[in-house]
């Protein structure tokens, strides 16, 4: 059975000072999602936010709170990103050398476990995980910044991965310069869960809504076809 398409704004593109009713307003706007982007200027070229700035939000947040660790390492952090209410904690392949330790850390805390590949990296990367994972996030930019152009050499590997999974019922996120015109051919390679930042917030809150029923309505296109 095909998985929910989800359109997970990201809050990346937040006005920070005013985080809680930003994401009051992308769920009245219609986002399935809040993803939530943790950067340590280490594993990436930037810093944003971390287990105690989600712990505030997560109060605000009615939906699903998807946090992307953008961070190594990152075991240390899962348990604070657990207790801070992540629904889904998404560490990265090249985070460390023990991925599979960290996906079983993530499904002990009673979380559901993602691994990300940077634009790279193989599928094969997470060939002997999969039994551990509950969601795969193909980025479609380099990570550390939102608003980056969308690498299209990325749309075979999403359809790899999902052929990697057979049946299994595992998401297939793709997170970077999303927008109208890009979800349409990631959804057509396999992928049901849709991060966007600058394609939502542009235009500012009184656009939110637009821009969501954009990015849907484009990807829902494909999926009537
Ligand atoms: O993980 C990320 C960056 O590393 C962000 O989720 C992503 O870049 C979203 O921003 P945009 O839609 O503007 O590309
Ligand atoms: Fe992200």
């Amino acid at each position: 059975m095909p998985r929910p398409l989800i359109i997970a704004p990201s809050v990346l593109s937040a006005d920070y000072a005013r985080l809680g009713e930003e994401v009051r307003a992308l769920e009245a706007a219609g986002a399935d999602w809040i993803h939530f982007d943790v950067m340590d200027g280490h594993f990436v070229p930037n810093l944003s936010f971390g287990a105690g700035v989600a712990a505030a939000l997560r109060p605000h947040c009615r939906t699903h709170l998807d946090a992307h660790l953008m961070i190594a390492p990152a075991d240390p952090y899962l348990e604070g990103f657990a207790k801070a209410g992540a629904d889904t904690i998404t560490v990265h392949a090249e985070a460390g050398p023990h991925l599979h330790r960290s996906l079983q850390a993530i499904r002990a805390l009673g979380k559901r476990a993602g691994v990300a590949l940077n634009p790279g990296t193989p599928e094969s990367a997470i060939a002997y995980v999969l039994d551990l994972v509950d969601l795969v996030l193909v980025m479609s930019v380099n990570p550390g910044f939102g608003g980056q152009a969308f690498i299209p050499a990325i749309l075979p590997k999403i359809a790899a991965v999902r052929t990697m999974l057979g049946g299994r019922p595992v998401d297939i996120e793709v997170d970077g310069g999303i927008a109208p015109d890009t979800a349409p051919q990631v959804v057509a390679a396999g992928a049901n869960v849709l991060v966007a930042g600058s394609a939502v917030f542009r235009g500012g809150p009184s656009a939110y809504a637009a821009n969501i029923a954009a990015i849907r309505a484009a990807a829902q296109s494909v999926l009537t076809v």
